[in-house]
């Protein structure tokens, strides 16, 4: 559970009167989330989510991703609203943090997506991928290649603690990632963190995406790359090619991946594994531990990362490459 900052009933019954939508009648701590503290809120005239930006979160950033929400929700992406405040803004603050309000979205996660599932995520990405085109806002990418050496640093005299030999291992990943990392494709705003989690469906339909919080301007395969990882494999981390091929067919029935982009996608998918290894590594050995706070396993993406290591051709992902 992340909840990370408690808000006590009369602080939030004052923030929720800077807002036309009723009293409020009831609220709790969300059960699930990583990165921000999430409230579920019933007021006498609706349901919401009050979000309170936590540590990887900049303010400055916020207007960026509510503006995308707003963006995307007005060309038919099924996203969140933000709420605005009486006083026209987007943005307030509640225990100390800057806070949002934004509508709730009927629907429920999967924990065992299939073929079927990943297909309609594959769909939906490459939807929001070009309703962004216009997007007119932009925000570079805060966790790109240049910014995983410094994360590295802070973790990497403690990795052996994690697996002996982790230390060498990633260290040599990185160097041959930053090498060869493409520069040339086709960008514009990539989801950056779209993993089941954030994915809604209403039986097999995908009914809404959530957590902007790490969109950015990057190039458009490396959020495939983040999905073929987050949604292609299995338990034990073993890649599932049936729900890979579903993913990718599912993009680019959307959007068809230029051969640039498939012929770096064995690359942008172990850098993208190196991405959630890194944070979640980070958090793993720095963040205090504790019962609200959720650390998530950088041993998956290690797994992933040596799988990436050893693609020959992007066909196995799932890929026809003729
Ligand atoms: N608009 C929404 N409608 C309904 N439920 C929501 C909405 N936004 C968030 N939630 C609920 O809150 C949970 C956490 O939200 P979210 O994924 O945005 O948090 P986070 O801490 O940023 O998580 P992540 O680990 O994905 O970065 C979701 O799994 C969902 O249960
Ligand atoms: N989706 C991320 C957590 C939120 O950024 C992970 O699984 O590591």
């Amino acid at each position: 559970m992340a909840v990370y900052t408690d808000i006590a009933e009369e602080e939030l019954s004052e923030f929720i009167a800077g807002y036309d939508v009723g009293e409020l009648l009831s609220y709790k701590g969300i059960a699930e989330g990583t990165e921000n503290t999430n409230y579920l809120l019933h007021t006498s005239q609706a349901s919401f989510i009050l979000t309170l930006y936590e540590r990887r979160v900049e303010e400055s950033d916020l207007p960026f991703f509510l503006g995308l929400m707003q963006h995307l929700a007005k060309k038919g992406v099924t996203c969140p609203l933000p709420v605005q405040r009486r006083d026209g803004s987007m943005i307030g603050r509640v225990a100390g943090r800057p806070a949002a309000l934004i509508t709730f979205l009927e629907g429920m996660w999967l924990r065992r997506p299939s073929p079927r599932h990943c297909r309609a995520v594959g769909e939906a990405l490459a939807r929001l991928h070009l309703a962004a085109l216009d997007f007119p806002q932009s925000r570079a990418n805060a966790l790109a290649p240049a910014d995983w050496r410094p994360l590295w640093e802070k973790a990497k005299p403690q990795a052996d603690t994690v697996e002996p030999g982790l230390a060498a291992e990633v260290e040599k990943d990185l160097g041959e990632l930053l090498e060869n990392w493409p520069r040339d494709l086709p960008e514009g705003i990539v989801h950056a963190d779209l993993f089941p989690d954030n994915v809604f469906f209403l039986e097999d339909e995908v009914s809404g995406l959530i957590d902007f919080y790490f969109a950015c301007h990057d190039q458009l395969a490396y959020d495939v790359a983040t999905c073929l990882n987050a949604w292609c494999f299995e338990k034990d981390l073993s890649y599932n090619l049936t729900k890979g091929t579903a993913f990718l067919a599912g993009y680019q029935s959307v959007r068809p991946l230029e051969r640039a982009e498939i012929d770096a996608l064995p690359v942008l998918a172990r850098g993208s594994a190196m991405r959630f290894m890194l944070t979640r590594l980070h958090d793993w050995l720095v963040l205090p531990d504790g019962p609200l706070i959720k650390k998530r396993d950088p041993m998956e993406y290690i797994r992933r990362l040596r799988f990436h290591r050893q693609i020959a051709s992007p066909s196995e992902y799932g890929l026809e490459t003729a």
